[in-house]
């Protein structure tokens, strides 16, 4: 199946999924000078109960956060969304060496590390229906750069020595991942995809401008986590980003002047 690697990896995924050459793939190079500044584009209003926050698993692409998301308790809206978007989970893109990770470059620059929030529409009746319309996901997307131990961050990567192979998940309690936003939350948007297949363009992505914090020894855990199962040869979980894809005549848009 798809991965990462020089067989299975992102050149590749057009083989099984063809709309990986389609018009609003993700992600894309954000060039700031190129987006226009849109009065009309709300605040993003992110509304979070760290009782929904339910396990952590590590899935053989990447981790998540896993949320309860039968209800209204953790959502995005407003923003450049219309309606109520539930938070279904979040996980991370990052690189082997802190100078590749992000999936989203700005201006060509690439972050060690991005964060990816994944809500979807309340207009449908759960997230494997929402993904396969044009506005069903909303994905919130923070860059990491190399600074102060994050904190909060933290609370997340003590759980890895537990799900250090793909298919271990444990329980993972009462975490708010509010907590892992910068503290303005200007942002650029433009219409999307997800970044892994199935490449569904269902995504309006919500990319913030200002990164958050993560200590380089930070970095060296993430990179701890393995691709591989139990018993499998070890494989480094490393370089699990997509890069960025055309534009094909998309327009990005900036919350900020
Ligand atoms: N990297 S991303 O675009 O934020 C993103 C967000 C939510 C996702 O479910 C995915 N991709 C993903 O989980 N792919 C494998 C499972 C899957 C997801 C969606 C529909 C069918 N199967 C990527
Ligand atoms: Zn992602």
């Amino acid at each position: 199946s798809w991965g990462y690697a020089a067989n299975n990896g992102p050149d590749k995924w057009a083989d099984n999924f063809p709309i990986a050459n389609g018009p609003r793939q993700s992600p894309i190079d954000i060039v700031p000078g190129e987006a226009s500044y849109d009065a009309g584009l709300k605040a993003l209003n992110l509304k979070y109960d760290p009782s929904t926050c339910l396990d952590i698993l590590n899935n053989g692409h990447s981790f998540q956060v896993t949320f309860v998301d039968d209800n209204d308790s953790s959502t995005l809206t407003d923003g450049p969304i219309s309606g109520i978007y539930r938070l279904k989970q979040f996980h991370f893109h990052w690189g082997a060496s802190d100078d590749k990770g992000s999936e989203h470059t700005v201006a060509g620059t690439k972050y060690p590390a991005e964060l990816h929030l994944v809500h979807w529409n309340t207009k449908y009746a759960s997230f494997g229906e929402a993904a396969s319309q044009p506005d069903g996901l909303a994905v919130v997307g923070v860059f990491l750069q190399i600074g102060a131990e994050n904190a909060n961050l933290q609370k997340v990567l003590d759980a890895f020595d537990v799900i250090k192979a793909k298919g271990k998940q444990t329980s993972f309690a009462d975490f708010d991942p509010a907590t892992l936003l910068p503290g303005c939350l200007d942002y650029w948007t433009y219409d999307g995809s997800l970044t892994t297949p199935p490449l569904l363009e269902s995504v309006t992505w919500i990319v913030c401008k200002e990164p958050v914090s993560v200590s380089a020894e930070q970095m060296a855990k993430f990179r701890s986590l393995l691709f591989s199962a139990e018993g499998e040869a070890e494989c480094c979980m490393v370089d699990n980003y997509r890069p960025p894809q055309p534009l094909k005549g998309r327009a990005v848009r900036a919350s900020f002047k």
